[in-house]
């Protein structure tokens, strides 16, 4: 099978040395849902040189899964030595890596493969698919190594392949690869394009949402299964933003159904959580403003008011901007048809929406938001992902709340009937538990208040801050690697501003993720992972272990990660380790 055997240095072994050795662990604390002090523990296990690949980076990794434990193929690459570059395979059963020599192709009587590096490439089942890359130019070609042949391709494809590039990402979600971004033949790109290995299709997405800037030498790995994390990159300079692109989740799944079309949605990663919003339900002339108001009063830094769009026209004291964005109907209609809008319904013959961004403007500012809206919108905000805390306020009696209405003197008779009419209907849901977390009655408008207090004092549920006790925000940086362990995204090496390769490890943590498309997506946390010395401890058990970049990660397990080459500023690098990671 043309498979030529490399003499492999297997000195240790992953129970041989992970026995015994514990090297660290790290705590970050943080303030949230808890209250109180939350610890991550890790403890990272040095396990085992597995042999080694010629020195090699900006290669490949790619893992198949045949039994229980993988085969890693490592694919291209530069390297000091141009020989040896092209397929190398680590039966991780075994601890060994081998060469392979791809069989000819019948067409050309030789292998199709095309040297390169910056490539990305994606496993799907036991196939291997290898899109661009760069040799003396930026290449665009899609090639396809079948693993049990040990054989390339030129497949036929459907659709548009994506346009030259290198420095990519790829990645699978089912059988499906998701290319974004790279480094173009002119500038760096931001797009998405999607290869269906069931129908050997390619096609570009229907994307939602504000994209990331371009970027290449970013890092993307799946989270939760249904959206890829970017993290990093560079375009002019080192980046350090993180960013969700959606594939899977609810929200794309309903637009997918919605506009019948393949749809992907960006989401910007937020770090830490923001205060629960509140939604403030209830017939016209309640209270519902009046209780708001007092609320803002007394805690201006604590609350934010969700400023709704409207088609009604201004009332008397009513300020565009501050208690309406009063808007023409055919506009707000188009805004919501883009999918600016969280929620909109019509109202006593008007339109009323909550934008995305009044909800995120008020977020942005770290405070609570209340959103004042009926209860049409209250069901529609329950659907979404924004998980809010409900109330419905309620009047002491119908009468009290006619005159009320009438009191306030801001509507019409017509109007009047027309609120009257829907209050009753919007009365019939105030017990629906399904709906709201709790039932206020407002008779008395300072007893009223202290109830309304209580009762967001009370939500245990609610985070107070999204204070982090330990703040930590890492340095942008590119060519990196990311491999994810139980929903922590752990981000090692690469490159910072300045040019030089570094070694620390940063753990971004998306166990708290909330909220995501259409709006931005909350809670993450960066922890420090392992402190530097300790780690330095840890990998002078491998000494050829130093700063890198270009280097490549792959998951041989939920808790082991394989780390191969990279280049150290001076030279490519052969070492092949492997990471246990154990979280308490
Ligand atoms: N507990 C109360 N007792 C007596 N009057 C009240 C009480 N609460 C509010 N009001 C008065 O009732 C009227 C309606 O209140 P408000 O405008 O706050 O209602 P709302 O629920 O916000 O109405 P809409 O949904 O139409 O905006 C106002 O004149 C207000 O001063
Ligand atoms: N579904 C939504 N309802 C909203 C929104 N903003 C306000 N409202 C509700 O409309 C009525 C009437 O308000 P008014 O200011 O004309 O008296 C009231 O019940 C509000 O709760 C919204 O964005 N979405």
């Amino acid at each position: 099978m043309g498979i030529r055997d490399q003499q492999l240095t297997t000195a240790l072994t992953i129970t041989a040395v992970a026995a015994g050795i514990s090297v660290v662990a790290w705590k970050v604390s943080r303030r949230g849902r808890d209250k109180g002090e939350k610890q991550i523990k890790y403890s990272l296990q040095y396990a085992g040189v597995r042999g080694s690949l010629p020195a090699l980076y900006d290669h490949t990794l790619t893992p198949i899964f045949t039994g229980e434990s993988p085969k890693v193929y490592s694919i291209g690459g530069n390297g000091t030595s141009a020989a040896h570059l092209e397929v190398w395979v680590l039966d991780s059963a075994l601890n060994k890596w081998e060469e392979i020599l791809p069989a000819s192709t019948p067409d050309t009587g030789a292998s199709v493969f095309v040297k390169r590096a910056r490539h990305a490439a994606a496993g799907v089942g036991k196939a291997i698919y290898v899109i661009g890359g760069y040799t003396d130019k930026t290449m665009g070609d899609v090639l396809k190594f079948d693993t049990d042949k040990e054989q390339w391709s030129t497949p036929s494809f459907l659709g548009d392949l994506p346009s030259p590039r290198s420095s990519h990402s790829a990645t699978v979600v089912g059988k499906k690869v998701y290319v974004f971004g790279g480094i173009g033949e002119k500038a760096a790109l931001n797009d998405v394009h999607i290869l269906d290995t069931d129908t050997n299709t390619w096609s570009t997405p229907t994307v939602l949402g504000e994209p990331p800037a371009p970027r290449y030498s970013h890092s993307a790995v799946l989270v939760n299964d249904d959206r890829i994390i970017i993290y990093g990159g560079h375009n002019t300079s080192a980046l350090d933003d993180i960013w969700f692109l959606e594939v899977g989740t609810p929200h794309v799944k309903k637009q997918r159904g919605f506009l019948q079309k393949d749809v992907v949605a960006w989401s910007k990663g937020v770090i830490g959580d923001s205060p629960q919003p509140v939604v403030i339900c209830g017939p016209s002339g309640v209270g519902k403003g009046t209780l708001i108001n007092k609320l803002m009063k007394e805690h201006p830094q604590e609350f934010g008011f969700s400023v709704s769009h409207t088609t009604r026209k201004p009332r008397n004291m009513e300020q565009d901007g501050v208690h309406y964005h009063f808007t023409e109907r055919p506009d707000m209609e188009a805004a919501i048809q883009e999918g600016k809008f969280l929620e909109s319904a019509d109202v006593h013959g008007n339109l009323y929406g909550t934008s995305i961004a009044a909800v995120e403007a008020v977020a942005d500012a770290g405070k609570r938001c209340i959103l004042d809206i009926d209860v049409q919108g209250a069901e529609l905000v329950k659907k979404s992902n924004l998980n809010a805390l409900f109330i419905f306020i309620s009047p002491p009696s119908f009468e009290e709340l006619e005159a009320r209405l009438r009191g306030r003197g801001t509507e019409t008779e017509e109007q009047i009937e027309k609120r009257l009419k829907n209050a009753r209907k919007e009365m019939e849901r105030s017990s629906d538990t399904t709906l709201f977390d709790h039932l206020l009655v407002n008779d008395n408008i300072d007893v009223a208040y202290e109830e309304l207090k209580r009762i967001l004092a009370l939500d245990t549920a609610a985070p107070n801050c999204g204070e982090q006790t330990e703040e930590f925000q890492p340095d942008g940086r590119w060519a990196h690697s990311a491999s994810v362990v139980n929903s922590k995204v752990l981000i090692y090496g690469g490159l910072k501003d300045g040019g030089k390769a570094v070694d620390d490890m940063v753990v971004l943590d998306t166990s708290g993720l909330k909220n995501g498309a259409p709006g931005t997506s909350r809670g993450l946390f960066w922890t420090r992972s392992v402190p530097k010395c300790e780690f330095r401890k840890y990998l002078c058990l491998s000494p050829t272990l130093s700063p890198r970049f270009g280097h490549r990660v792959v998951s041989l397990s939920p808790t082991d990660i394989l780390l191969s080459g990279g280049f150290d500023g001076k030279q490519a690098l052969s070492d092949s380790v492997v990471l246990s990671v154990e979280e308490r």
